[in-house]
């Protein structure tokens, strides 16, 4: 069984408990009588109705609120995650990411709603969507924004789910680790794109799959970078090849100021941003 089978397994599980307390009509309702979300497309730099070259040329910050990874175990304490998120908030974030999943990444709906409270940001509920619950759970906490994986689900499923996210208000990152992961993204109408650098099978990190398949996505999609940033020499990388926003955990929730470290990231990312001309 691979990494990714034996985290979703446990998702199914817990999502059962919540299920048993909440059921679907109960969390859909709760969805449906949650403040309409915020756009985070635009956040991000998407243009609706324009040509990729009326965008700005900023780079985006994507700030993960992330307790540990099955790759590094623990990384930081993080007791206030509210806190984390205001810094995140003052360093010019575009989206916060905050991790539900609670046993490998020891996350939690609670850590959502803190962070909820905190900032007036989009939001990312991260975690590993496996079923249309999640998504009316997201939404009911004021989610803006959810996770597909693309190799966690079918075609049928994945077209299904950004679906519902839509007509829930939100905007889903959709996550390939592959051309043919990418292709698939943009078959069911992906418009905001992560390619994630991490090996999902080895869980090792390799940047130069970033430049190698950023060229892929269409140019009217949002280009997500995600994971492996460790310093600013990274940020830049990403963005020369071609990121619109980088998705960033570790180094952040490990830095001694991440409100700088954010700083940083959109001031030198944004200047190595090419001209953006992709077909
Ligand atoms: O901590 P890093 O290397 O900056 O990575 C952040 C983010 O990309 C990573 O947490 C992530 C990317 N895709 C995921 C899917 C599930 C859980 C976590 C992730």
């Amino acid at each position: 069984m691979s990494v990714l089978d034996d985290i979703i397994e446990g998702v199914r599980e817990d999502l059962e408990v919540r299920r048993a307390l909440l059921d679907d009509a109960g969390i859909a309702a709760a969805a449906a009588a949650a403040p309409p979300a915020r756009d985070a497309f635009a956040a991000l730099g998407g243009v609706r109705d324009g040509s990729p070259a009326e965008r700005d040329t900023r780079l985006r910050v994507i700030s993960e609120v992330k307790r540990k990874s099955p790759s590094k175990g623990a990384l930081a304490d993080i007791p206030e995650p509210s806190e984390l998120a205001r810094q995140y908030e003052a360093g010019g974030a575009s989206v916060i990411s905050v991790l539900t999943e609670q046993r490998r990444f020891g996350g939690s709906l609670e850590d959502f709603d803190a962070v909820r409270a905190a900032v007036e940001l989009p939001l990312l509920r991260k975690d590993f969507t496996v079923e249309a619950y999640q998504i009316h759970e997201a939404r009911a906490h004021g989610a803006d924004l959810v996770l597909l994986i693309v190799a966690a689900l079918s075609d049928a499923q994945l077209a299904e789910f950004l679906a519902l996210t839509r007509e829930l208000g939100m905007e889903a990152l959709v996550e390939a680790h592959t051309e043919d992961e990418i292709d698939r993204a943009v078959a069911v109408g992906a418009r905001i794109i992560g390619v994630n650098v991490r090996n999902l099978k080895t869980l090792e990190i390799d940047r130069g799959t970033f430049g190698r398949l950023a060229d892929r996505i269409p140019a009217d999609a949002v280009v997500v970078a995600e994971s492996g940033v460790r310093s600013v020499e990274d940020v830049v990388g990403y963005a020369a090849d071609g990121a619109d926003a980088i998705l960033v955990g570790e180094a952040l929730v490990k830095d001694a100021s991440p409100r700088q470290a954010i700083a940083s990231f959109v001031e030198q990312g944004s200047a190595a941003k090419p001209e953006r001309v992709r077909a």
